[in-house]
């Protein structure tokens, strides 16, 4: 093959486009491996499934079928039976126990019962559904709505399953993975193809997915034929050595010192959306970029060095004149490429908390930021910002900003403002946290960290959820919510099924929870009804009536999914826009004593629609 593409493994993002000649062979050669594979692994699988369903049939013994049958005619002849038969007290429950031997002659005698006596205020929990829980609304499983995956109370007579059944097209085991399924062609032999391509003929994972043949490699980090390898089992197939061998990088990993590459593949793991902020996120399904970066400096090298302040070292820039400026020179690019990540993220850090993120001296990191933003291409577009002046550090200094939701980083002895938007009056939120370490941070209560990792010894990058609490001793209530700050409630039999009970003495307007479930229209609740129906519970919350959004608390949720109704209740739910999102909010009306019941009024509509069968709780 006159083209070989030598990328080395792990070398995943040096492509370079193959010219018109080269990409015609290396199709060519894409098609001829995916063929060979192909034929090898039909020739192979009809064979393999026969001897698979052989081993099934098991090997017959002669006559021991009839040892078994004689076995059994024994059990219950009463003829054959011990004497010994007799119990001694006919009043007492017994069994009769027959013990065989080798020989099938089989011995018989009784065994009287020890009566256990149970205590009859003991009630069994009543049947209930599993309901694992959640701390946010999530997205209905993606086939849920074509697809049954589970009937509920199969084993009761009673449940109309054909009823539940006829909401459905398909069966969840119809579309499970087959290699030769027509849902999946041939994943089964695209890996393969995809590690001889990359393994024997040295083609780079970019020219495989350039050659179009085979499903996308790596989409994103839950898609594409890498890895949904790593999601599943494999076919002991002699042919594919994919399994055993794992020679084919499946993870994108950058290079390590690759700080914008580490920080971009750690961005676009974590869900962007306010509320959320997770890795992995499956409830907010909009692409995550992971672009970060693009800060514009405010504060000049000039202004910077004449702020007040002590020397952090005997290498501080304080300590350094002009003469300095030209001496500074940095061989390792990847030293300087550190410092401008650093700088698009945070660009007025101080040179004493830049050295110590650089592993370089502060002098050091001077020059080279005052090379990077050179004076006269600074400037404050917003001098009187809502941002309070650092005395500290001199008339245009800035106090690092975080905003919401971006990364941020935090040294090991750092120390900083952080000023936070609330409802526009940002001085009544400031806070000053002081961070000394990742669990020094994760202490600190006023700002509950959502997410922090070390990408580098000294550097940690801290996820705040939103707002936290003011300056003032004041948390903001509006943000309760955001903060799941809410008071303890108990689970147990009520009146009703379950319901929720104070576990502590609440006030009038205190935050009870966050009503979390599965996020639906109401076409996707046709199915719901049967059971809601069949069980006489129903969890659903109708969140906006025009936009015919549900939440459906019955698979999953949380306490609040417990609270019974009555009209003459003592919370209330609230529907709060956050970041976007609708969320429903439970609050105390009037003071709860610990051990009284949480009630909300459903209102008439929920109990109207229960009874005309199309229910859904609608506060
Ligand atoms: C959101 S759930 C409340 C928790 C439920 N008791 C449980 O055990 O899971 C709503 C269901 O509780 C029951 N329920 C709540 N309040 C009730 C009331 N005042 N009268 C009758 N049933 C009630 C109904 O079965 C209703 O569909």
């Amino acid at each position: 093959m006159a083209f070989i593409d030598r990328t080395e493994a792990g070398d995943l993002f040096n492509f370079t486009t193959p010219q018109p000649s080269e990409y015609t062979e290396l199709r060519e050669l894409g098609l001829q491996v995916y063929k060979e594979v192909w034929k090898e692994f039909y020739e192979w699988e009809p064979t393999e499934c026969q001897q698979i369903l052989d081993s099934f049939a098991g090997q017959r013994v002669p006559g021991e079928r009839e040892k078994y049958n004689k076995m059994i005619d024994q059990l219950f002849d009463p003829a054959l039976q011990d004497s010994e038969l007799q119990v001694d007290n006919p009043t007492q429950p017994s069994l009769v126990v027959t013990q065989y031997d080798a020989e099938g002659r089989g011995i018989s005698y009784p065994v009287e019962l020890e009566e256990i006596s149970v205590d009859p205020t003991f009630e069994p929990h009543p049947p209930y559904e599993s309901c694992p829980p959640i701390n946010q609304s999530i997205l209905p499983y993606h086939q849920s709505r074509e697809t049954a995956t589970f009937i509920p109370y199969a084993d009761e007579d009673e449940f109309p399953v054909i009823d539940y059944l006829a909401h459905f097209q398909y069966f969840a085991w119809e579309e499970d993975f087959d290699p030769d399924s027509i849902a999946f062609p041939a994943e089964m032999i695209q890996i393969e193809t995809a590690r001889r391509l990359y393994s024997i003929h040295h083609i780079s994972m970019k020219n495989i997915d350039r050659m179009g043949i085979l499903k996308p490699l790596r989409e994103s980090h839950h898609q594409g034929l890498l890895w949904e390898k790593s999601q599943r089992d494999f076919l002991r197939w002699p042919g594919g050595a994919f399994a055993t061998e794992g020679d084919v990088p499946t993870s994108f990993e950058p290079a390590a010192g690759d700080l914008r590459g580490m920080l971009s593949s750690v961005l676009k793991t974590f869900c962007p959306n306010l509320n959320c902020l997770r890795t992995l996120c499956t409830t907010h399904t909009y692409s995550q970029s992971g672009s970060f970066g693009g800060a514009r400096p405010k504060v000049t090298s000039q202004s910077m060095r004449l702020s007040e302040g002590e020397p952090c070292g005997e290498e501080c820039f304080r300590l350094t004149d002009d003469s300095y400026l030209d001496k500074v020179y940095w061989e390792n690019e990847s030293d300087t490429e550190t410092l401008k990540t650093i700088l698009s993220i945070s660009p007025d850090l101080f040179p004493c908390q830049l050295a110590d993120l650089c592993f370089k001296p502060c002098r050091e990191v001077f020059v080279q930021r005052s090379h990077i933003f050179p004076d006269h291409m600074v400037f404050d577009d917003d001098p009187d910002g809502d941002e309070t002046q650092n005395h500290r550090t001199g008339p245009k200094a800035r106090k690092p900003r975080l905003h919401f939701g971006t990364p941020m980083f935090l040294l090991g002895d750092y120390e900083s403002w952080l000023t936070l938007n609330c409802r526009g009056r940002p001085r009544t939120c400031a806070i000053r946290p002081v961070f000394a370490s990742i669990a020094d941070a994760h202490a600190n209560a006023a700002i509950p960290i959502v997410r922090a990792l070390h990408t580098s010894e000294n550097v940690c990058l801290v996820y705040v959820r939103t707002v936290m609490q003011g300056a003032t001793k004041k948390p903001c209530r509006n943000t309760r919510l955001q903060r799941n700050d809410a008071k303890m409630v108990e689970i147990r039999r009520a009146k009703y099924g379950l319901g929720a009970f104070a576990a502590q003495d609440m006030k009038r307007g205190d935050y009870i929870g966050d009503y979390v479930g599965i996020f639906m229209t109401h076409d996707d609740t046709n199915s719901l009804d049967v059971v809601a129906k069949y069980s006489g519970r129903n969890y659903l919350f109708e969140v906006s009536p025009d936009m015919h959004e549900l939440f459906d608390a019955a698979r999953v949720g949380n306490p609040t999914r417990f609270l019974n109704h009555d009209t003459d209740a003592n919370c209330e739910a609230q529907i709060l826009l956050v970041n976007g999102e609708h969320h429903i909010g439970f609050y105390t009306i009037k003071a709860v004593a610990r051990g009284e019941e949480l009630f909300l009024n459903y209102g008439e509509q929920y109990w109207g629609a229960v009874n005309k069968r199309d229910s859904s709780v609608a506060c």
